[in-house]
């Protein structure tokens, strides 16, 4: 029997170095946004919808999407947000559910599905557990400044963008607390998964 966990949070809040360490110890994550990425290539259906709704502006000079100026429009204008949501999620969802299926079939005890936006997009029936990646606001805020350079007020938008943290809490069957060091988020996510008998 498998056990499907959602692991889920809040921009830079930690999804990635929980999903690394997971990653080292040989368990297979699925990665929404990486996902997402393999969508939105040259080529795909999602693609061409991005360029019908959004022009020629979004590309770069080798056609590819430019995430930078995609971001800057939909982190700022829900209604745009939401269109490129519906334009990639599905795509997407069918992916995952894809390599979820294949992973039960190799027979894998534990199978991670790091998404994001979990539960705005009401995606919990996809797994069995879900576990959010907590961290206050204002150590996501100067995270977020500091990995992806941006000013206080676009990572604020982003944060805006996605239903809060402390929200977030009530949904998730377990939270860690990221505030602190990796060796501290470490040691609670062993701590959960060996609760829930994943390892
Ligand atoms: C807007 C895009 C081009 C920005 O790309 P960029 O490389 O800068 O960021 P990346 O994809 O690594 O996402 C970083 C984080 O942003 C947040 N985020 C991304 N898209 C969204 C969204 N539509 N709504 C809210 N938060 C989002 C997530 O927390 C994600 O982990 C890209 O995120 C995208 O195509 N988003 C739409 C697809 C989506 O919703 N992805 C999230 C998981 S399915
Ligand atoms: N416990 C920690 N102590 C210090 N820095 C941390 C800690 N956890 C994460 N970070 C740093 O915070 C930033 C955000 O972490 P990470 O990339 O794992 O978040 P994420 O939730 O995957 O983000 P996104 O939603 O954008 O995919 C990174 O630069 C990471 O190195």
């Amino acid at each position: 029997m498998s056990i499907v966990v959602g692991l889920t949070g809040g921009i830079a809040s930690g999804k990635s170095t929980v999903s690394s360490i997971l990653i080292e110890k040989g368990i297979t994550v699925i990665d929404a946004d990486i996902e997402a990425r393999l969508a939105v290539e040259n080529g795909e259906e999602a693609y061409y919808e991005i360029v019908r709704h959004f022009g020629d502006e979004v590309l770069l000079t080798d056609g590819s999407i430019d995430r930078g100026k995609l971001g800057s429009i939909i982190f700022h204008n829900q209604e745009k947000r939401l269109m490129l949501n519906n334009i990639v999620h599905p795509a997407v969802r069918k992916r995952m559910i894809v390599k979820k299926e294949m992973a039960i079939g190799n027979g894998e005890r534990l199978i991670i599905m790091d998404i994001p936006l979990l539960f705005e997009s009401k995606l919990t029936f996809l797994v069995d557990k879900t576990l959010l990646v907590y961290v206050d606001e204002t150590v996501q805020l100067d995270r977020l400044m500091e990995r992806n350079q941006l000013s206080k007020e676009d990572a604020i938008a982003r944060i805006r963008s996605q239903m809060s943290l402390r929200e977030k809490i009530h949904l998730a069957d377990a939270v860690i607390n990221n505030n602190g060091t990796i060796e501290e988020t470490k040691k609670q996510l062993v701590d959960i998964l060996k609760k829930w008998n994943a390892i």
